[in-house]
């Protein structure tokens, strides 16, 4: 239980004067990872929250958006509002259509809320394993969550830790919707990507076909990889072994997000346009990062578009 309104020491705000990406991305591309922070005075954050953000609103979401050339953005309940949506919600119904949601619901969450949640746009739940974001909740819990969201065509993201892949890989499986995995279930990546601990990844990827990843965070998993800031094109390259290995072997099941505003950044706060500028790295040709950013998302958040 987190009861100061104030932010949590050490945070670091998102970048305020992100440079324009020398990548164009392509047209119709999606930002399929991203948050919106309050603001606290209109949506106040979650009591049980593990850290009090700075805010980081939609208005502010949107020009980011915009001024990195993304057509959509698929907006990620944060673990700071618990399973209050609003703040998320409020986000997808200002976008004009251009934004859908992952929410956090618990199992008693009633049918009308479910309907209005779509109606909003949400097309997924999350749910976390990082133990310093939130505590765990029972899996039969989040079994019972799934059998809510199952008549809605919606599917799971999941983010964990590698090292609890192992316990978790068996609940995973028996999730009966689509499972995406949150910034490649988090390698060490001083490891070697053909090691086991990276290799059971891949293998959990291989034991589904609608087992997705999200190839994102780079600044949160990188070791020594330098940061995208300073004007930095090649930042972050201790991740792109593996972030591209996702890539080549699941082409059709990749997204990809910015993260912004980043939660919990304490080293380093990433310039964003920066950040968009490591996507060809694991993404190395045009056909791959049109998967990537336009037809993998559109698919899985857009089923219906053009
Ligand atoms: O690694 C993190 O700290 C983090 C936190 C959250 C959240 O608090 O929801 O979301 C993310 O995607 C990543």
């Amino acid at each position: 239980m987190t009861t100061s309104s104030e932010k949590t020491p050490g945070w670091l705000d998102w970048y305020a004067d992100p440079s324009r990406p020398r990548f164009r991305l392509p047209e119709g591309a999606v930002d399929a990872h991203c948050h919106v922070f309050g603001p606290g005075a209109e949506f106040p954050y979650a009591p049980e929250r593990k850290y009090t953000p700075c805010d980081a609103s939609k208005e502010q979401l949107f020009a980011l958006r915009d001024h990195l050339g993304f057509a959509r953005n698929v907006v990620v309940q944060a673990t700071c509002h618990g399973a209050d949506n609003s703040a998320m919600v409020d986000a997808l119904r200002a976008s004009g259509g251009l934004a859908r949601g992952v929410a956090t619901v618990r199992p008693d969450v009633s049918d009308a809320e479910l309907r209005e949640l779509h109606e909003a746009g949400v097309r997924g739940v999350r749910f976390n394993f990082v133990k310093r974001l939130v505590d765990a909740a029972p899996r039969q819990d989040l079994l019972d969550v799934v059998e809510r969201i199952a008549p809605y065509g919606w599917h799971v993201v999941v983010y964990f830790e590698a090292a609890d892949l192992a316990d978790l890989r068996d609940f995973f499986l028996s999730i009966r919707v689509p499972v995406v995995v949150d910034h490649m279930g988090r390698p060490d990546v001083a490891e070697d990507p053909d090691g086991p601990e990276f290799g059971a990844f891949l293998d959990f990827m291989r034991a589904r076909p609608d087992i997705w990843c999200k190839v994102s965070c780079p600044e949160r998993l990188s070791v020594s990889g330098p940061p995208a800031l300073g004007g930095e094109r090649s930042a972050y390259r201790d991740v792109v072994p593996f972030a591209r290995r996702v890539v080549e072997e699941f082409p059709d099941r990749v997204l990809w997000g910015t993260d912004w505003p980043h939660p919990n950044l304490t080293g380093h706060m990433p310039d964003d346009g920066l950040l968009v500028d490591f996507v060809p790295c694991v993404a190395p040709t045009p056909e791959l990062r049109h998967k990537l950013l336009v037809d993998n998302p559109m698919r899985l958040y857009w089923p219906d578009a053009g």
